[in-house]
């Protein structure tokens, strides 16, 4: 089934440069899709569209084959449920003034999901490997790694379809790195996500399908093997040659 879709997507800032081109994918349940591109691609353009927070200037995105309509409510609100979004920086994305438990515990009342709070709390925070006395405390108190832990617990908690990461692990040491990388992995059991990152090796680790953008542009997309085995476009081979690979997992 196609969860999320966008099609001949076009968007620039304002009166500026087009920062997307004609783009189109398809996010198919249980094949995780990985985005790749250098800094200034439009990778994060893209995740924000894909989120609703901005609209194409052309062109569609649609979910399960309903076009993204941000003025039906009803809508919105499956729009909003069916996805979450974890974002790059562990210190910055989570408020130090509200306890872990409020912090996770936001999208069920943001989201009305009607779920028990301090059992989806509860159920979150063991998914991600903390410990449950973890609710009770300030972020400052956890490492890095763990912050993105909490990120990922707020972003499971309310059970949607699909999980957009930004950039997860790179503000992480390798070793911390490789232990987010095996939670998504774990996570990606019940979710499906969307993966954007400069890192070619770190996608290949998680996703099924890929999509390299280049300016803006999509220069190859298809299932990851074929193209790790069989890169067609320059672009992508000349990312391949740059990034070394995950040394744990050679
Ligand atoms: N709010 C904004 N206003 C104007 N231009 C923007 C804005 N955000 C991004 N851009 C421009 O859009 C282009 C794509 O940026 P985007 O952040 O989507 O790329 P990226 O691939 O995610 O890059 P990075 O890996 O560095 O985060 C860049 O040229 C950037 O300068």
């Amino acid at each position: 089934m196609t969860l999320l879709e966008m099609k001949n997507v076009t968007f620039g800032y304002g009166r500026g440069q087009r920062v997307l081109d004609d783009v189109s994918l398809k996010l198919e349940a249980g094949r995780n899709l990985g985005i790749v591109g250098e800094s200034g691609s439009g990778k994060t353009t893209m995740l924000r569209l894909l989120l609703g927070l901005a609209s194409p200037v052309a062109g569609e995105i649609a979910l399960k084959g309903r076009a993204v309509d941000l003025a039906n409510r009803g809508f919105m609100r499956d729009f909003r449920r069916s996805m979450q979004a974890v974002f790059q920086d562990p210190y910055s994305s989570l408020d130090p003034r509200q306890s872990v438990f409020d912090i996770i515990a936001e999208p069920i009342w943001s989201l009305k999901t009607g779920l028990d709070p301090k059992q989806a709390v509860a159920e979150a925070l063991a998914s991600v490997g903390l410990p449950a006395d973890a609710a009770s405390r300030y972020p400052h108190e956890f490492s890095g790694g763990q912050r993105q832990r909490i990120a990922i617990a707020r972003a499971i908690v309310s059970r949607p379809e699909i999980i957009l990461a930004d950039e997860v692990v790179s503000a992480l040491d390798l070793s911390t790195r490789v232990r987010i990388v095996e939670l998504l992995k774990e996570l990606s059991n019940t979710v499906t996500l969307v993966l954007v990152s400069h890192d070619i090796s770190l996608v290949a680790l998680l996703c099924e399908e890929l999509v390299i953008l280049e300016r803006g542009r999509i220069v190859e997309s298809g299932p990851m093997r074929e193209i790790l085995a069989n890169p067609q476009n320059a672009y992508t081979r000349k990312l391949l040659a740059s990034t070394p690979r995950f040394p744990e997992y050679d």
